[in-house]
This record gives structure tokens, sequence and C-alpha cells, in this order.
């Protein structure tokens, strides 16, 4: 367990961009030290943002995509084909364009490709065992207005989860199944960074860093993520107001 860190930028779009940078940067880093770094991905308002500026990047700073490997914190059980699938929007927007290998990007299986969404969590926990059950350099992690991330929620049974991956069928956010990783999985992070933007979060935010009591992760899920080097929480004005 780290004690987390806090950035503060002006507004969602530096947020993004400083998130982007360091995010490269790391990627370079671990690539110059004969590694394969994997990154767990996340979806939510702030990853478009995160994806242009990505996108942007490119190569600049000598990152391979190529050498990446991609998973995603959660994803939405849905079609393939959906518009609400956190992999969609973000192979369109940064994985295609900057030339990810499609062989090293893991996505949860489409509710169109398996049975149920216990099945969709079953898969991705036995490809993520054969990858090194979620040794990621890694974890970006959006925080919701209720403290949920990726996709445990508060008060929900996930979050007592032991496995790797778990199904989510009754999620109080559109839509309702998901599989996400679980605390478990997350915890085994090298490096966690929240990226937390705008008003709506900042009760959150607050409520996830709070020292005297600490929160309890069942309330505020965000609490219970922490890299086991380093945890970043990257915020903007908006989302650091309550702090
Ligand atoms: O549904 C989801 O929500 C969270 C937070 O999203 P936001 O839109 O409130 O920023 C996100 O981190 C997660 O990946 C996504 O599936």
């Amino acid at each position: 367990m780290t004690e987390p860190l806090i950035e503060v930028h002006d507004d969602a779009t530096a947020l993004a961009t400083a998130v982007a940078g360091a995010l490269v940067a790391r990627l370079a880093d671990a690539q110059e030290r004969g590694e394969e770094p994997q990154v767990a991905l996340t979806g939510g308002s702030i990853a478009d943002q995160l994806h242009h500026q990505l996108t942007r990047l490119g190569n600049d700073h000598g990152t391979d995509w190529a050498r990446v490997v991609f998973w995603w914190g959660d994803e939405r059980f849905v079609a393939r084909g959906s518009d609400e699938r956190n992999a969609g929007a973000a192979r369109a927007a940064f994985l295609d364009p900057v030339g990810a290998d499609p062989g090293k990007v893991h996505e949860v299986p489409a509710a169109d490709e398996v049975d149920d969404v216990a099945a969709a969590a079953a898969a991705y926990a036995t490809t993520l065992r054969e990858h090194g059950s979620g040794e990621f350099e890694v974890v970006l992690l959006g925080v919701g207005p209720d403290g949920h991330v990726a996709s445990l929620f508060p008060g929900h049974p996930a979050l007592d989860d032991e496995g790797i991956a778990v199904a989510v069928t009754d999620s109080p956010k559109p839509p309702p199944q998901r599989v996400s990783l679980t605390f478990n999985a997350l915890n085994r992070a090298r490096t966690v960074w929240f990226i937390v933007s705008g008003e709506a979060k900042a009760e959150a935010v607050a409520k996830a860093l709070a020292e005297h009591p600490p929160a309890d992760p069942h309330e505020v899920p965000a609490a219970g993520v922490t890299g086991s080097v380093e945890t970043v929480w990257f915020l903007d004005r908006e989302s650091a107001s309550k702090l």
C-alpha cells in the first residue's frame, strides 16, 4: 500500500494532457528496461479526452504501442458494436490510430459472443491468468460521483469477490450488466492513477482521500485501490474543490 500523491490541473483538458504525457513516458521507460508493459484502461467521461491526447502524442516519446499489452478495468456487457462499450471507444480513438497490436489488446467478451455476463467474467479471468493475473505497470481508473471505480459500486457484493474478474448484474449505473476487475486484481498493479474531472466528483474524491477516519471501501470503493509502488490522484480544480 502506498501513500496517495495528489496532482491538481486547471481543467479536464489539462488533466488529460498531463496523464497522457505521464503514461507515454512511463511505458517508454518500461520498454527501455526490456519489459512489455501491461496497462488497464478506463472507460467513463474522462477516457475520451485521454485517448485523444494519447493519439496526439503517438510515438513522440519513443513508446512502441505495438509492444504494450492492453486490458480494461471494467467493461459494460453489451454487444460488440454498442456505443456503450468501453473497448470500442478506446479502439477507435486511440488503439487503432497509434498502431496497438490487436493480439495484445485483451477485451472482455461482448454480450453477443458468450452466453452470459458470468461467462464473460470467467473468460476474462482466464486470459488474465495466462498473462500474470494482473501484473499491471499502470491501472487507470475513473471515479464515479458515488465513489465507484471500474464497476465496483458502493455496497455491492462484487466488492468482496476474491477472484480476478467479477460479473456485475445489477449495476446502479446503466447498463446493469458489467464485468469488473476485483480489488484483488486492481491492487496488484505497480502504479494506480485515478483520473477525476468535474464538480460532481468532488465529494467522492474528498471521501476517498479522507484520513481521519479513512473511508470504508465498501462505501467509497475508490478508497480500496492503491498501487504497490505508486498511487496518484490526477484531479482538476473542480474535482479537487472539496479537499
Ligand atoms: O461506467 C463507468 O463509470 C466509471 C466512471 O465514469 P464517469 O463517466 O463517471 O467518469 C468509469 O471509470 C468506468 O470505466 C465506466 O465503465
